[in-house]
């Protein structure tokens, strides 16, 4: 469903031509400021019934991600991995770089912690090079990824994802 008609789409900006020409930016930080609280709630009722129980601990990605992540972390009792930007993460890590809708990047993991079954959690799916990337740095280190979780999925922007992607919005 095209589910343009959600409430929180009163309140995400579009901001045409940013951060570069040609790029539809959808800005989320006014539901940061007014809707934090109802935006958890809509994640967490986007999960299918049950499937926390097979997730150990939320894939947080920097930096957006993180704040949902940590939010759902706590309503959850769940840990949380970090995947982050390059030269944050004390070593052992393994990075790997991408290119997403509006640049590129490098994405960094420890990989060094015990295999976990996890939930990756983003803002937005736009390309998929952000959480793909992500997905295969799960991989590489031994974690079973269950799935994706964002508040945002730009359908038309990315092809199919190996693992589930479970979100509030769609355009
Ligand atoms: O599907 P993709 O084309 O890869 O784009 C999605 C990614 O783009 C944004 O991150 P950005 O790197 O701009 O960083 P930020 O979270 O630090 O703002 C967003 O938070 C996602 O992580
Ligand atoms: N169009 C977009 N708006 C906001 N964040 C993004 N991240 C990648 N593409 C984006």
């Amino acid at each position: 469903m095209l589910n343009t008609v959600h409430p929180f789409w009163q309140i995400i900006r579009t901001v045409p031509d940013f951060p570069k020409a040609g790029i539809d930016f959808y800005d989320i930080t006014p539901l940061l400021r007014s809707h934090i609280d109802a935006v958890i709630d809509a994640l967490l009722a986007a999960l299918p019934e049950g499937l926390m129980d097979e997730v150990d601990c939320l894939g947080a990605v920097e930096a957006r991600g993180f704040v949902f992540a940590s939010m759902l972390a706590g309503r959850l009792g769940k840990g949380m991995i970090l995947l982050r930007k390059p030269g944050k993460l004390p070593p052992p890590v393994a990075n790997k770089a991408y290119a997403l809708e509006y640049g590129k990047d490098t994405l960094e993991m420890q990989n060094n912690l015990p295999p976990e079954r996890v939930l990756l959690v983003d803002d937005i799916l736009a390309t998929g090079g952000t959480l793909t990337t992500a997905y295969e740095l799960c991989q590489s280190a031994d974690h079973t990824v269950v799935g994706a979780l964002v508040l945002l999925d730009l359908v038309e922007l990315h092809g199919e994802f190996p693992v589930p992607v479970y979100t509030v919005l769609k355009a």
